[in-house]
């Protein structure tokens, strides 16, 4: 529990590099902070790792493999209604062809174009660490 009761949510993130790119995704209009970008993944499960959290996510939503690399600083963040803990990973790509089963769409970003993008305001400092991280 969080300030005033209000639940703390765990969702796990997965900053995916293939060649020098990352993977973005755009939360759908009917989605919670709809239409924001965000590095995929989602809430954590009873009894799941992060990184199984995180391969199962991305195989859910966007049918490929990734392999959890670097654990980066987790973020407090505070929504109206909930608190979340958002946990980012650096991960490979490992294989499969991005098909969207929740999202509106995707983009491959190089990294000079990482803070181009409206994210959903719990990622900002991840973006920022990994850009100080060098990507
Ligand atoms: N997957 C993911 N979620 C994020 C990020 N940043 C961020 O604030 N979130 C929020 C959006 C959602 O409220 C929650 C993730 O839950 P989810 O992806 O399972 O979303 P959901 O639509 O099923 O959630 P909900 O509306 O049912 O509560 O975390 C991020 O980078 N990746």
């Amino acid at each position: 529990m969080g300030e005033a009761g209000i639940p703390t949510t765990k969702v796990v993130c997965g900053i995916i590099e293939r060649d020098g790119y990352v993977l973005l995704t755009q939360r759908s209009k009917n989605m919670s902070q709809p239409l924001l970008w965000e590095f995929p993944g989602g809430k954590l499960e009873a009894g799941e790792s992060e990184a199984e959290c995180l391969e199962r996510e991305i195989l859910e939503e966007l049918n490929i493999s990734i392999l959890p690399l670097q654990r980066l600083t987790p973020v407090l963040h505070k929504y109206p209604d909930f608190i979340i803990e958002l946990i980012p990973y650096t991960c490979s790509y490992q294989g499969g062809t991005v098909c969207l089963m929740e999202h509106t769409s995707y983009e491959w970003v190089p990294l000079q174009d990482l803070k181009d993008y409206e994210w959903c305001p719990a990622d900002v400092p991840v973006v920022e660490e990994y850009l100080q991280l060098g990507g």
